[in-house]
């Protein structure tokens, strides 16, 4: 028999009044896979992420855990989650902690277990109220684990951490996942996503626009990135030169998207407009916003305006963590 899947969402929408946060939402998470939800702030990640746990419910659609009701898959221990929302850090240690919440779990794991996978050991017996933000995220992780989960659920678990924390963050739960266990986290930033997910959802809007490796994705969106020098010469003409689908100019140098790069250049080249010439691969970026532009777009047309992103993308590409 074929293991049901560790997470299921099917065509599952939910609105808040005129927001519509998952719309038509269609996700399979199989047992041993680390996806990532890739979206900007409001892209309907938290959303999905607690129609998931069953916190919220759908208006329609179905979800899944295990094959199951999300409250039956969550109070057996086999999902842990890890939320925005911090809660009041309590008096305790960091094993005592872990201990009380493993002893509400009917098949928990050892807590020596949970505190070595989240890199604990050392501070079990540090108040949790005297940890650095980087090792109460850790304790919050090692929370997640008491119900020995086979499953784990992120919701941008290193927001508020720094560089080196990240790291030991990720690295703990890259332990887990080596266990055969599956993750599923939230997060706007790419390089994250990119390093510690096998798959790759991106999120716009509360829809799915891309689903699949990072190098799947920076596919599909398409092709490859030609700069030149204008010189001078007036940019109108690129727009037609084969492969092109995007022209960007800024001041005398232009940045082309393209599906066909040898195409491109070949037609650069008879028309002797060649300065500075570059051509890259699209970056994940690059993917990401190509991917998520298209409902940009859509909604500017909707309301009839332009959206702060169109307008920032406009000025500078964006080479920083989604925001
Ligand atoms: N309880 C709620 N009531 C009203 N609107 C909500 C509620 N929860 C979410 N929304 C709206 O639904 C949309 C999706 O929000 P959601 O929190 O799922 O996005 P997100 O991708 O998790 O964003 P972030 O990265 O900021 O956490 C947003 O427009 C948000 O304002």
């Amino acid at each position: 028999m074929t293991k049901e899947p560790a997470a299921v969402l099917a065509t599952v929408t939910k609105t808040y009044g005129p927001v519509r946060a998952a719309d038509g939402l269609d996700l399979t998470v199989r047992r041993g896979e680390t996806v990532a939800l890739l979206g900007r702030n409001g892209a309907g990640k938290s959303t999905a992420i607690n129609l998931l746990l069953g916190l919220d419910t759908p208006d329609s659609g179905r979800v899944a855990l295990f094959g199951g009701e999300p409250d039956r898959a969550v109070a057996a221990g086999r999902v842990g989650a890890m939320l925005q929302e911090g809660r009041p850090v309590p008096r305790v240690t960091v094993r005592e902690l872990v201990g009380f919440v493993a002893s509400t779990y009917p098949a928990p794991m050892p807590v020596a277990d949970a505190l070595s996978l989240a890199g604990l050991t050392a501070l079990a017996d540090r108040r949790v109220d005297r940890l650095s933000g980087g090792q109460a995220q850790r304790v919050r992780f090692a929370v997640a684990l008491a119900g020995h989960p086979e499953l784990i659920v992120l919701d941008e678990p290193t927001s508020a951490l720094d560089v080196e924390a990240r790291g030991e963050f990720w690295a703990a739960m890259r332990g887990y996942a080596r266990r055969g266990n599956t993750v599923l986290f939230s997060t706007h930033y790419l390089e994250e996503a990119d390093s510690f997910a096998d798959r790759i959802v991106v999120v716009d809007a509360g829809r799915i626009v891309a689903d699949g490796t990072a190098e799947e994705l920076k596919r599909s969106a398409g092709g490859a990135l030609v700069a030149v020098d204008l010189d001078g010469a007036p940019a109108a003409f690129l727009a037609g030169l084969p492969g092109v689908t995007e022209v960007e100019v800024r001041g005398d140098r232009a940045r082309l998207r393209t599906d066909d790069s040898d195409a491109t250049v070949r037609a650069l080249a008879a028309r002797d407009a060649i300065r500075g010439l570059e051509v890259a691969p699209l970056t994940l970026n690059d993917a990401f916003l190509a991917l998520t532009r298209g409902r940009d777009d859509r909604r500017a047309r909707d309301t009839g305006q332009g959206t702060t992103q169109d307008a920032a993308r406009a000025t500078a590409p964006n080479r920083e963590p989604i925001r």
